[in-house]
């Protein structure tokens, strides 16, 4: 196993999904995979591996924030060989262009976060995107599935409550199109590693008109979503 993962070799499938939720990992397996196997229960932060459509699997729980789930993402990419890894997680949509439940695949990532700075010493404002070919995949997934994908950037924040919404209404102004609290490590450490990643969201709050789905709805019902990323995983 690795320092957060109890999975032994071989037992993690080299393209995963990854939500932040672990029991939005749980239901994922449950419900889409075959012979769904938990991997690793350490620190509740669920892994399950089985096969969808005859292929290979991993949903891995990757906690809130992106300390927590740079953690993740580093030890499925170097202790556990993993290539492809698909972020299925909720965000708050910046714009009323967007509503609740509409599905957005994040070309890039603006962070608010200090890790890229530090990691390149403050001199260069790293820019964080999406691997092209899963984000033109999950786009023809969705099309041919007739799940309508907003594709576009989003804010990757260091904090779910804040006090300067006023800086949601300029970058949306800019065309950012929601916030969640991942990406922007996600798809540095993806880099980084040579590995592709995408990170796919269902709107479940809208910061404009107030509007929010509830905890079970964010653990349970966000199934487009899922499905896009599980066709793109397996393409
Ligand atoms: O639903 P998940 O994947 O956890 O994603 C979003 O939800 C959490 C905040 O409620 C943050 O992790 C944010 O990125
Ligand atoms: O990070 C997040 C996730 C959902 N909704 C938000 O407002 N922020």
């Amino acid at each position: 196993m690795s320092t957060h993962i109890g999975a032994k070799p071989g037992e993690i499938a080299e393209r995963v999904l990854m939500p932040g939720d672990p029991l939005r990992a749980k239901w994922i397996a449950e419900t889409y995979l075959e012979d769904a196997k938990c991997y690793s229960t350490v620190r509740g932060m669920l892994g399950f591996t089985g096969r969808y459509q005859g292929v290979e699997v991993s949903v891995q729980g990757s906690g809130m924030g992106m300390p927590s789930a740079s953690i993740y993402a580093h030890e499925l990419i170097n202790e556990y060989g993993v290539k492809t890894l698909i972020r299925v997680g909720s965000c708050g949509a910046l714009t009323e262009e967007l509503k609740l439940r509409d599905v957005i695949a994040a070309s890039g990532s603006s962070t608010d976060s200090n890790m890229n700075r530090m990691r390149f010493d403050g001199l260069i404002d790293y820019a964080p995107v999406a691997d092209f070919g899963l984000l033109r995949t999950s786009v023809d997934v969705a099309e041919r599935r007739g799940i309508p994908v907003r594709v576009g950037p989003i804010l990757a924040a260091d904090a779910f409550y804040t006090d300067r919404p006023d800086l949601y209404d300029t970058l949306a102004d800019y065309g950012v199109l929601a916030v969640e609290m991942e990406s922007a490590a996600l798809y540095t450490i993806a880099a980084r590693f040579r590995c592709r990643a995408l990170t796919l969201l269902t709107v479940s709050d809208h910061i404009k008109t107030g509007e929010k789905t509830t905890a079970q709805e964010r653990e349970q019902t966000f199934g487009q979503m899922v499905e896009i990323a599980l066709d793109t995983a397996i393409a």
